[in-house]
């Protein structure tokens, strides 16, 4: 099958991707990875996901895996991009009940369900909101917070990416059917290149979340292909 190419980067080098539906290529330095969510709450028991009922037993390889991207594609010069998600410790910025995140986010409602719980869940500065320990950005990586499933929603993501002169992103982390997705989503329609790699994914709910959001991008918003693969391709430069 024809490699897909960005018609507007002919001259600069590029990485032939293998992945489905085709392969693609991307310029490592216009290209970004950007990591969702890879906090406690989304892949540590005993945080967010876990405590609402989302099995998380099954993260640690994958929390491997995006450790094994990222340092691929930081020495190959690509933009590395942590998100964090979540909210002030006074759930300010979650929204109030005027708010549909606030009736339709499972860590409100597992606080509303267990008082208890209330101040912990996805508040900035918390154990929840911490990116895993095997996850540490370093100097030159950029972090952002964000508010909302999206990362490009109320976030410098798309002004970010445009002064760098970035136009394709490889999309790692947590929860693929989620954020991964709701960003993936977003960011076809400002007209950035979006790939997964899905063994540094993981879904919250049954294995077939997974399946049907790698059905949905693959298929209408984006390509798909795997670490191993993504780490081959930049070697082979
Ligand atoms: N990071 C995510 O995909 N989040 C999914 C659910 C939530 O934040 O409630």
């Amino acid at each position: 099958m024809n490699t897909v190419y960005c018609a507007h980067t002919p001259d600069v080098p590029q990485v032939e991707l293998p992945a489905r539906p085709e392969p693609i290529a991307f310029p490592p330095g216009q290209t970004a990875l950007i990591v969702v969510d890879m906090q406690n709450a989304y892949a540590t028991e005993g945080g967010y996901l876990d405590l609402a009922g989302f099995d998380v037993s099954a993260t640690k390889p994958v929390i491997a895996k995006i450790h094994q991207a990222v340092t691929a594609a930081r020495a190959a010069g690509v933009q590395i991009i942590w998100f964090q998600n979540g909210w002030d410790s006074d759930y300010v910025e979650a929204g109030d009940a005027g708010s549909p995140n606030f009736h339709k986010s499972n860590a409100l409602k597992t606080m509303r369900k267990r008082p208890e719980l209330q101040g912990s869940l996805l508040s900035k500065g918390g154990w929840d909101y911490a990116l895993v320990d095997e996850l540490v950005p370093q100097a030159g990586d950029i972090v952002l917070p964000k508010s909302r499933y999206s990362g490009f929603y109320n976030t410098p993501l798309d002004s970010m990416l445009r002064s760098r002169g970035i136009r394709h992103l490889i999309f790692t982390g947590i929860a693929t059917n989620v954020c991964v997705e709701s960003t993936l989503r977003d960011g076809f329609f400002l007209e950035y290149f979006g790939v997964v790699l899905e063994d540094a994914t993981y879904q919250a709910g049954p294995p077939f979340a997974q399946q049907a959001a790698l059905f949905n991008i693959e298929t209408f918003f984006g390509w798909v292909s795997d670490v191993d693969t993504f780490c081959e391709s930049l070697n082979a430069r």
